[in-house]
């Protein structure tokens, strides 16, 4: 069976994905104080192969478990949400499949809980 990591386009693909979604975090006054002391290339690295991973790639995932990674950031349910809105935009601007970005989508809702301030 052909992957969804295969069908979005590999892994030049999801570093287009990536490249962009956070270009687009970086320049989101809302999002960006998150951003501030973080260094952005290794999160952008994580965020890659943890989103391969989902996508059935190769399993290289190396960051910390998502709850940890969050849990002191006091992120809110709109950010989150406006996370998520930029993600999929990318994807498909990535001109990935409508399922591919369902799927995420699904993957997204399901880990809001972790990355959640409760
Ligand atoms: C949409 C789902 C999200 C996923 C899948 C995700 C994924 C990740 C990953 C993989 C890391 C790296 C962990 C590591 O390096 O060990 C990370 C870190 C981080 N994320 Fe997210 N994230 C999401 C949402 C958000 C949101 C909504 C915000 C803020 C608006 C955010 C802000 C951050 C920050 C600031 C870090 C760096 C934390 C640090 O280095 O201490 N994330 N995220």
């Amino acid at each position: 069976m052909t992957t969804m990591y295969v069908r979005v386009g590999g892994g030049p693909a999801i570093k287009q994905v990536v490249d962009q979604l956070y270009t687009w975090i970086l320049s989101d006054e809302q999002l960006s104080p998150y951003f501030e002391h973080v260094t952005v290339e290794s999160l952008k690295r994580h965020m890659a192969a943890l989103l391969a991973q989902v996508l059935g790639g190769p399993a290289e995932y190396g960051g910390r478990d998502l709850g940890a990674a969050h849990a002191s950031l006091d992120i809110t349910p709109e950010h989150y949400t406006r996370v998520v809105d930029l993600a999929l935009a990318s994807l498909f601007l990535a001109h990935a499949p409508r399922e591919v970005v369902a799927a995420v989508e699904e993957t997204l809702d399901a880990v809001q809980p972790q990355i959640v301030a409760a």
